[in-house]
């Protein structure tokens, strides 16, 4: 495969430039709920999950680069959820596809270590190709998970500005010092909101790992259905690598394709547009064909 045009780089970074090449950004969302289960005629269980995730696997693979399975929906049967996740990962990544578990994980860095072992470490039974991380502990107790993905060719997506209408308050508030933040190391007292500071830690990141390519490993989820501007989100300010950004919110919470170069602007080129109800629910047989529409559409809105 050549490069996205970014130069392909190393680690996770490069994995992502090529399925962008090669497919565009669409990002299939692998959410067995229970409704989906019954429309697909498969039962509330492992099983049933099991046989999903591998149905949505098959329609996925050469129509899409990125699946994005969600562990809750697999979790919630235990140890039999696990085994039939296990199996959707696998297959997954054996045909090709870059997954990333959207396990939503956070804790002190020691008991992070944990999580990113399981979900990261090549050879795990729940290897993944990047992570879903929630920064709710400092971004600074994310720094050994960073350090593991990218010393191991994995990513992480840490949550920035989730979709979800909730969050504003918590997100939208404001902290002193960013790190990164250039008002901020002129005037010790300048704020940014949480999700900007958690946006620039990332970006400090990755600039320390520049080595690794022009695409930097550690991304950010930013929900397409979020008020940047409220929260002092700049899509044009530079990120140098860039900035990878998983962006739910497309589909069934309303954003749609034609939406994307507005909300991200210059990270276009590095957006996941991920959708997984508005997808599943074409069903089993007019998954595929959904999949094709969509990943067509998605890329004709960013020519
Ligand atoms: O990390 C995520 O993917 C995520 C972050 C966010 O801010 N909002 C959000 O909806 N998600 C996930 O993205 C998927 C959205 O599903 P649909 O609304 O059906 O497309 C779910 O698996 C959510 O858990």
């Amino acid at each position: 495969m050549s490069d996205a045009g970014f130069g392909m780089g190393f680690g996770f970074g490069g994995v992502l430039a090529s399925a962008l090449e090669a497919f565009g950004p669409l990002c299939v969302g692998i959410d067995p709920h229970d409704f989906l289960l019954q429309d697909w005629g498969l039962p509330s269980s492992a099983a049933g999950a099991r046989e999903f995730g591998l149905r949505v696997v098959d329609a996925a693979a050469g129509r899409a680069g990125i699946v994005k399975p969600q562990v809750a929906f697999f979790e919630r049967f235990g140890s039999a959820g696990y085994s039939a996740l296990e199996e959707v990962l696998a297959a997954a990544r054996s045909k090709g596809l870059i997954v990333i578990a959207d396990a939503k994980r956070g804790d002190i860095d020691t008991s992070l270590a944990g999580y990113v072992e399981g979900w990261l470490t090549p050879g795990s039974p729940i290897e993944a190709d990047a992570l879903t991380i929630n920064p709710f502990q400092g971004v600074a107790s994310l720094e050994s998970a960073m350090e593991y993905a990218a010393d191991n060719g994995k990513g992480l997506f840490v949550l920035a500005a989730t979709s979800n209408p909730e969050a504003a308050r918590v997100q939208g508030a404001r902290v002193v010092g960013s790190a990164s933040d250039q008002a901020s190391r002129t005037d010790p007292l300048a704020t940014a909101t949480v999700s900007r500071a958690i946006i620039d830690d990332v970006s400090a990141f990755n600039a320390g790992r520049a080595e690794q390519g022009p695409i930097g490993s550690i991304g950010v989820v930013l929900g397409a259905t979020v008020d940047f501007a409220a929260l002092g989100i700049d899509m044009n300010s530079a990120h140098s690598p860039a900035l990878p950004v998983l962006a739910p919110g497309f589909g069934h919470q309303g954003a749609t394709a034609t939406d994307v170069r507005r909300l991200f602007g210059a990270l276009t080129p590095f957006t996941l547009v991920s959708e997984s109800r508005s997808l599943l629910q074409a069903g089993p047989r007019g998954l595929a064909a959904a999949i094709d529409a969509r990943a067509e559409e998605v890329r004709a809105a960013l020519v």
